[in-house]
């Protein structure tokens, strides 16, 4: 059984939450407060957010009201594409870092795997780990070839790749590289944008465990080891979103889930870059 309170823990010792509050999307300071107390009002510790969100100052003025003390959150922000480049991380890591009002970050990565400076990038990175910045480095978005060129080359291996993963993507071979190389595989979209809770079998599933089709597909991506970071804005459902530790799913409801793959995107692939 997977505990709330224990995590998954990182190459590097680091305790990673299994479940986190997406936030894309989530902006107006008032629904930015609401969700992240809604959220750690019912025991979580995550949160998820980045430069290109948006809302990196309305987050951190939420956890400045809030009554959990620092060491207890485990706060992860991207760096955007359009700020690749040694000196350009160092300044935005610095302007994430300020917005957020924190010293450190949990989790800092690259957003997209854009070509061309992701080797200043990345030591730009290591230089902020070692300085005791950010507790653990990662990268998002990064296929095999991206992944395997990275590591050629640095001297401090991501511990984190942050992917699109759900029933409909399962990323076979992506997932097995990560394992093989010690990299925590994280899923964002984990419910497809709410696209894969009205397919049958996670109703059928959901209904003989008494639990809700959100609740099913969180836990199945936890007991692939892999945490998740569901986003919504809805204090029930962010409630329900955490309430995923009192069930197991057998093993024939996580094969049959598992038969759901398509390998099909909810969001865009890593071919496609966003600058701005
Ligand atoms: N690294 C990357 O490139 C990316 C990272 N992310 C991260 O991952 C997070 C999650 O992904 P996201 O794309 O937001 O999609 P999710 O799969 O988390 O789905 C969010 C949607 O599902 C709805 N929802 C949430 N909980 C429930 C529930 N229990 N029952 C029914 N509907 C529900 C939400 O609605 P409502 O809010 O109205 O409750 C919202 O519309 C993002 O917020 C972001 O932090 C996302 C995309 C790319
Ligand atoms: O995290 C994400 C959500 O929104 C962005 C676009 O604005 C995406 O590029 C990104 O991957």
């Amino acid at each position: 059984m997977i505990h709330l309170d224990e995590g998954t823990v990182l190459a590097n010792g680091v305790n990673m939450p299994w479940v986190g509050l997406g936030t894309c999307k989530l902006r107006h300071p008032q629904a930015v407060e609401r969700a992240v107390h809604a959220a750690l009002d019912a025991g979580y510790r995550s949160i998820d957010t980045a430069a290109i969100y948006q809302n990196e100052t309305e987050i951190g003025n939420a956890l400045q009201k809030s009554t959990v003390s620092r060491e207890l959150l485990f706060i992860t922000t991207k760096l955007w594409n359009a700020s690749h480049g040694y000196n350009n991380t160092l300044a935005a890591f610095d302007e994430s870092r300020r917005k957020l009002g924190v010293d450190y970050i949990d989790l800092y990565m690259i957003h997209w795997p854009i070509k061309g400076q992701i080797k200043e990038t990345w030591r730009a990175l290591e230089i902020l780990y070692n300085r005791g910045d950010i507790r653990a480095i990662g990268v998002s978005n990064f296929g095999v070839s991206d992944l395997e060129e990275l590591i050629r080359h640095c001297e401090i291996k991501p511990l984190v790749n942050q992917v699109e993963y759900h029933p409909r993507l399962s990323q076979k071979k992506l997932m097995h590289f990560c394992h093989q190389n010690n990299i925590q595989v994280e899923a964002w979209s984990p419910l497809m944008q709410g696209e894969i809770l009205h397919e049958s079998l996670i109703l059928q599933i959901a209904e003989k465990h008494g639990k809700t089709p959100a609740q099913v597909v969180l836990r199945w991506a936890l007991q692939n080891g892999i945490p998740v970071i569901p986003k919504s804005a809805t204090p029930h459902r962010i409630r329900e979103n955490i309430d995923i530790f009192d069930f197991e799913l057998p093993i024939e409801d996580m094969v049959n889930i598992h038969f759901l793959n398509e390998n099909r995107r909810i969001g865009p692939d890593s071919g496609l870059y966003f600058y701005d």
